[in-house]
């Protein structure tokens, strides 16, 4: 009965071969929905080769929904497709899209609901970024993380928009951001970018209220994917000792929030953001990576 639902390996094993879930536990995880949950639902999840939107890629499909994933990876995608074929029989459509190309966003929303009769619910999960000190961002870095997790999400929330306005058809947008109510140290563009994606959802939750079409946003903390090779060891193992639950979360705690947020039980959630963190923005300071050594003893100015 104490036994964690979801199977949470250990941080510090030495011997794991990934970061991450495998495609073995995303066909195994056990999962608190019913199996015809989505049956008929089509759902677009960008970034979905790896990581959280792989991991929302196998459960909407588990579940019984017509998947597409994008992502500027085409290899990746069509493992992703291939593993969840073997898994659940259902066929994901893959798109290889720069979601910073708005012609080529245009074009795969246009597709997908041409070959579907329509999207339901529109995942914008692509994103990422590096970790550096804002005051030696160069203007390159600054702007390809603005451009991928702003302007590329925005690309994507207004062709999902208009196209349900002119098909007279309800949506629904999940934007996965990050918890940045008190910042981050190392990511501030991050920030930025996250922070004006929460607010687009906000604003255009309300605009867009009388279409039918509903805004939300998802938070997730420190979780463990594929995406951490992006950050040294050391930062890594401090991840989950910030932490009030001395864990990291997985990409299933984050894909079972976006089904349950898909499922009619959530109908009557519009604008609002759902942090999935362990707790962490309650605890502790901001640096999961280990504060700066200016704050060891001795060591402040
Ligand atoms: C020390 C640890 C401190 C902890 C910091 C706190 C943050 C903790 C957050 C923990 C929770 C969040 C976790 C995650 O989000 S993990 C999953 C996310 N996945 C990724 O981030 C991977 C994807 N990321 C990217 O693809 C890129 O970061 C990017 C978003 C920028 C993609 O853009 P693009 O494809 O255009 O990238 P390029 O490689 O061409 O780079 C463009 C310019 O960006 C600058 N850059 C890129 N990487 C770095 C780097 N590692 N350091 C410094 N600058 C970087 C650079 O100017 C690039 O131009 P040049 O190549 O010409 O130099
Ligand atoms: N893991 C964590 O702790 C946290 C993650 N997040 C955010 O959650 C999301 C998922 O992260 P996670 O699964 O961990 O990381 P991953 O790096 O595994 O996933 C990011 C995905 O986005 C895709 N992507 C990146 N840029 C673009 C682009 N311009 N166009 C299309 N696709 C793109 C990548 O594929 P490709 O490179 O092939 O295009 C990749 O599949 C990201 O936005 C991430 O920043 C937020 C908070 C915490």
């Amino acid at each position: 009965m104490n036994e964690p639902r979801i199977f949470r390996p250990d941080p510090d094993d030495p011997t794991r071969s990934q970061r991450g879930l495998t495609e073995q536990d995303l066909a195994a995880m056990p999962t608190v929905f019913r199996s015809d949950l989505l049956d008929g639902h089509v759902m677009l999840i960008s970034g979905g080769g790896s990581g959280m939107g792989k991991a929302m890629a196998f459960l909407a499909s588990r579940l019984g929904a017509t998947v597409a994933i994008c992502g500027r990876t085409a290899e990746k995608l069509d493992r992703t497709r291939d593993a969840i074929g073997e898994a659940t029989g259902r066929t994901v459509h893959c798109y290889t899209t720069n979601i910073r190309e708005p012609e080529a966003v245009e074009a795969m929303i246009a597709d997908f609901s041409d070959v579907t009769g329509g999207i339901d619910t529109l995942v914008n999960n692509a994103g990422g970024q590096f970790p550096q000190d804002a005051i030696d961002f160069t203007r390159k870095g600054w702007n390809a993380v603005i451009d991928t997790n702003l302007n590329g999400t925005w690309w994507m929330m207004q062709e999902a928009a208009r196209r349900w306005r002119s098909d007279g058809r309800k949506g629904h947008i999940i934007n996965i951001v990050a918890n940045v109510e008190r910042g981050m140290p190392q990511a501030a563009h991050t920030c930025a970018a996250r922070a004006g994606v929460i607010y687009l959802s906000k604003t255009v939750a309300t605009e867009w209220a009388p279409h039918d079409i509903r805004v939300n946003c998802i938070g997730p903390g420190v979780i463990e994917t594929e995406g951490f090779a992006m950050y040294p060891e050391e930062a890594l193992k401090r991840f989950h000792k910030a932490n009030p639950m001395k864990a990291r979360g997985n990409a299933w705690d984050v894909a079972e929030q976006v089904m349950y947020l898909a499922s009619p039980a959530a109908d009557f959630i519009n604008g609002d953001l759902i942090i999935i963190d362990g707790g962490q923005a309650q605890w502790g300071v901001v640096w999961p990576g280990g504060m700066p050594d200016y704050f060891d003893e001795g060591g402040a100015a």
